[in-house]
């Protein structure tokens, strides 16, 4: 048998893990970061999800919720129940870890509890979301919940909605109404910056298309105080807007994971 060190590919290999280490070293805040989410995730699992009440539960989309997922799969008293995707990204997470899976239409007596991440997070519990574009089923499954909880880092937490999270507020629209809204919103949000989220090209040129074959506008309007609920019905209710990521009056509970270890929890009554 030939020893590995001996082999001519060692150097390189041996120079990549030193380029990953360095690279590792670099980026340890953001190690911390994915600790937050961690600790937040593995938290809002075990104190939120009952064994024994709940036979439903929805899961978000994102980063964070996929700690969430790692959790679950980790303890076999939570393999009995439903679990509800709201993205193409969650529903194979939940086959990957070999969960139960089932559609929204499937259940007919409701959600029991949903846990989803967020972009951005302020005292009344109101959030930002759609930054990995999957807020129309999020929000579906959101509404069908009785009990929906969100997780995050602690950067996510805001004293003034949109003014920590940069790209702005993601609006998901139907492909034929996207210059006319654009327009629309360009016209009544003077301050605004709205653009047409677009793919990475190496990737696939052109826009990004959510699961439900939309585009999305990310609208920054700054700061929105107390506006949000208004902002949200306001864009809602013109004709080819499919969803918009404000999810105000939804969550009753927040966990945050913090870098010093630590997982704050929001309530709302
Ligand atoms: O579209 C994506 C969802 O709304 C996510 O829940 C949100 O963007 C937070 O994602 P992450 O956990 O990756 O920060």
């Amino acid at each position: 048998m030939r020893c590995l060190s001996s082999h001519p590919i060692t150097p390189f290999i041996s120079k990549l893990w030193k380029g990953a280490l360095l690279k590792r070293s670099l980026t340890l805040p953001a190690t911390t970061i994915e600790n937050g989410k961690r600790l937040a995730a593995w938290k809002a699992v075990d104190d939120m999800i009952d064994p024994k009440n709940h036979k439903v539960i929805g899961l978000g989309s994102g980063s964070t919720i996929e700690y969430a997922l790692h959790r679950i799969s980790s303890r076999p008293e939570l393999h009995s129940m439903l679990y509800v995707p709201t993205s193409f990204q969650t529903k194979q997470l939940i086959l990957q870890n070999k969960l139960r899976l089932a559609t929204l239409e499937e259940c007919s007596n409701g959600i029991d509890l949903t846990i989803d991440g967020a972009d951005e997070i302020d005292n009344d519990l109101c959030a930002i979301k759609g930054g990995g574009g999957c807020l129309f089923q999020e929000r579906l499954v959101a509404q069908a919940s009785e009990e929906f909880v969100i997780i995050a880092d602690e950067r996510k937490k805001s004293n003034n909605l949109g003014s920590k999270y940069a790209r702005g507020i993601p609006v998901e629209i139907v492909p034929m109404a996207i210059t006319s809204i654009q327009r629309i919103l360009t016209n009544r949000y003077t301050q605004a910056n709205i653009q047409l989220r677009m793919a990475t090209p190496t990737d696939k040129a052109g826009p990004v298309i959510t699961d439900n074959g939309n585009l999305l506008l990310d609208c920054h309007l700054g700061p929105l105080g107390r506006q949000a609920a208004t902002i949200y019905q306001d864009i809602k209710l013109l004709s080819g807007v499919v969803e918009v990521g404000l999810f105000c009056g939804m969550a009753k509970k927040a966990y945050f994971g913090n870098l010093d270890g630590t997982v704050d929890i929001w309530t709302k009554n």
